[in-house]
């Protein structure tokens, strides 16, 4: 009997999209793993302080800091634990990426006493948290871990997954932000909650990706008329004619009858078709076989 609810599988880390805008971050370090590190962050709208030696920077460190210029604050200086209090007030989040393993225990001992969520990239048992393999397509973020237990094998799934998403997922998911803004408009109630969610998801599920990607302000107000009767509008009703020449059509003419972006193999549909066919052909050789051997 299946499952009635998900089961817990204990274990495993808590993952969430941690709102960082305007948050107070330190970085320790000015290696490449540090440069990772601040992509990530920077990514996500954070205030950082990058605190390594001047000597100490790496290439892409210094590109950063110096040239593209996204370090909020820059501190040309060693971390030492002598002071250790004083440095670490007043951030909400701690990183170290430097190659000393005491030093960044006792980093971490400091982050703690101070209830600052920290993560040392030597020391995996000391983290708050780890890091992933990432995928960013504009709004859309995938997140690859497996617990600090193979973090190759993290890259290589998210590059499999990487290959499988379709081409125009991120603006599809811009154009659905945009609808559901002008659906909050147009329905503002608080207690038409379940509808509002209902409609979104029965839009959502009638637009392909690349239709999705596709539409236009106009297109949105002819789907939003339909909100008030209930109706869901569908790319070939809201384009007419011009639907069959639209980029989306002639991406399901290449599900139909391409290869899959993923594995190589033919479309489900092609090889379905043309394993009729082969099976048909193969049962009439066969039929044909058996009966000369009767005669
Ligand atoms: C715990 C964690 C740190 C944290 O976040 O706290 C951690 C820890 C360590 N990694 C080490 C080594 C390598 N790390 C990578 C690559 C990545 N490591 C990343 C994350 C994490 N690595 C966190 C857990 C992630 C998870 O859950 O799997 C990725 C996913 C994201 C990122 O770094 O931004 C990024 C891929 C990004 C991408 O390409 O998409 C490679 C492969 C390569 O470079 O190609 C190698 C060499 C192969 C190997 O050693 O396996 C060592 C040294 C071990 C030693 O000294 O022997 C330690 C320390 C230790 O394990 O003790
Ligand atoms: N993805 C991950 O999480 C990975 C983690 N690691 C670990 O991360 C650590 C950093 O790796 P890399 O960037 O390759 O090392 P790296 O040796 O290139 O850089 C170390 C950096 O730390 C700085 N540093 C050292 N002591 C400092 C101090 N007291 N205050 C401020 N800055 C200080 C150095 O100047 C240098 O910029 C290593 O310990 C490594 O084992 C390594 C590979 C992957």
């Amino acid at each position: 009997m299946a499952e009635k609810y998900p089961k817990i599988c204990p274990g495993g880390g808590l993952i969430i999209a941690w709102q960082l805008k305007g948050k107070k971050v330190l970085l320790v370090g000015g290696g490449n793993v540090a440069a990772g590190r601040l992509v990530n962050v920077k990514d996500a709208d954070a205030h950082l302080t990058v605190m390594c030696p001047h000597s100490g920077l790496g290439a892409e460190m210094k590109h950063r800091i110096f040239e593209e210029k996204v370090v909020d604050a820059y501190l040309d200086q060693t971390f030492s634990v002598e002071n250790g209090d004083a440095l670490v007030e007043g951030y909400d989040m701690i990183l170290t990426a430097i190659d000393d393993s005491d030093l960044s225990r006792s980093i971490c001992e400091l982050a703690r006493r101070h209830k600052i969520p920290v993560n040392v990239a030597d020391v995996p048992p000391e983290c708050d948290f780890y890091f992933g393999s990432l995928i960013r397509r504009g709004p859309l973020q995938v997140m690859v871990s497996t617990g600090g237990k193979g973090p190759r094998i993290a890259a290589s799934t998210r590059a499999t997954i990487e290959r499988a998403l379709p081409e125009n997922i991120g603006p599809a998911i811009e154009k659905v932000g945009q609808l559901r803004a002008m659906l909050r408009k147009r329905a503002p109630d608080q207690k038409q909650g379940p509808k509002r969610m209902r409609w979104m998801i029965d839009v959502c599920d009638a637009w392909t990706v690349d239709e999705l990607a596709t539409m236009t302000p106009h297109e949105m107000d002819q789907i939003l008329e339909g909100w008030e009767a209930g109706k869901i509008k569908n790319a070939r009703q809201v384009r007419g004619w011009a639907w069959w020449a639209a980029p989306s059509w002639q991406g399901s003419k290449k599900a139909l009858f391409g290869t899959c972006p993923v594995v190589g193999y033919p479309s489900p549909w092609s090889a379905g078709i043309g394993g009729a066919f082969a099976g048909a052909a193969a049962a009439t050789v066969f039929f044909a076989a058996t009966s000369r051997l009767r005669r």
